[in-house]
């Protein structure tokens, strides 16, 4: 017997209640942020694939310096605490540069597994990474109260488990995941 669950309108089955929102919607804010994150760090194959085999170095520190102005400038337009988002670039670009070393290493190793195709760095992927800049913004305003509660960080963490889950992420990239997001909850 399937009786409706307390609270549900007439009419309505238990069963039909419970219907999950759309991927989207579930998780909320910061489950948003966890995916452009993810969205940010999936990039570091393309900057890996530009970089390898022509001396480029995987950290940039002008670049890097660039981003970080960018994004201390685009902040207050944003909404969110200037020191903040530069904390929070901060760890998306060490978490980039651990997934591209990574990514060499393998590659050294297995060189079958090196990339058929060389991006161009400054013309195709760092748009790529300046254009998510601005979701990531907006993702840490949008997630303003729930960064201060005290469920932050395992909500963070689970949303970024199953994020990482959903892309069928590896060890390096989901550990890199992690380490692109303890700065987004306030302590
Ligand atoms: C992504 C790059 O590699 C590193 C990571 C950066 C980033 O995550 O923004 C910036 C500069 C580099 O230290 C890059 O060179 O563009």
């Amino acid at each position: 017997m399937c009786a409706p669950a307390s609270g549900a309108a007439p009419g309505h089955t238990a069963q039909a209640v419970r219907t999950p929102p759309p991927p989207s919607v579930r998780g909320g804010a910061l489950t948003a942020v966890a995916k452009v994150s993810a969205d940010r760090l999936a990039l570091a194959d393309l900057v890996a694939a530009a970089k390898y085999g022509t001396g480029e170095p995987i950290s940039d520190p002008a670049r890097e310096r660039a981003v970080l102005d960018d994004v201390a400038e685009r902040s207050a337009a944003s909404g969110v605490d200037r020191r903040l988002a530069t904390a929070v670039f901060r760890d998306q670009i060490e978490a980039s540069k651990d997934v591209q070393r990574g990514l060499f290493n393998r590659w050294a190793r297995y060189p079958s597994e090196r990339p058929a195709r060389r991006p161009e760095l400054a013309g195709e992927v760092r748009p790529r990474l300046d254009r998510i800049t601005v979701r990531l913004l907006d993702g840490l305003a949008a997630a303003g109260r729930p960064r201060n509660r005290p469920s932050c960080a395992p909500r963070l963490m689970a949303g970024a488990v199953r994020e990482a889950g959903e892309r069928r992420f590896d060890a390096l990239h989901a550990r890199g995941l992690l380490r692109a997001l303890p700065s987004v909850c306030e302590a």
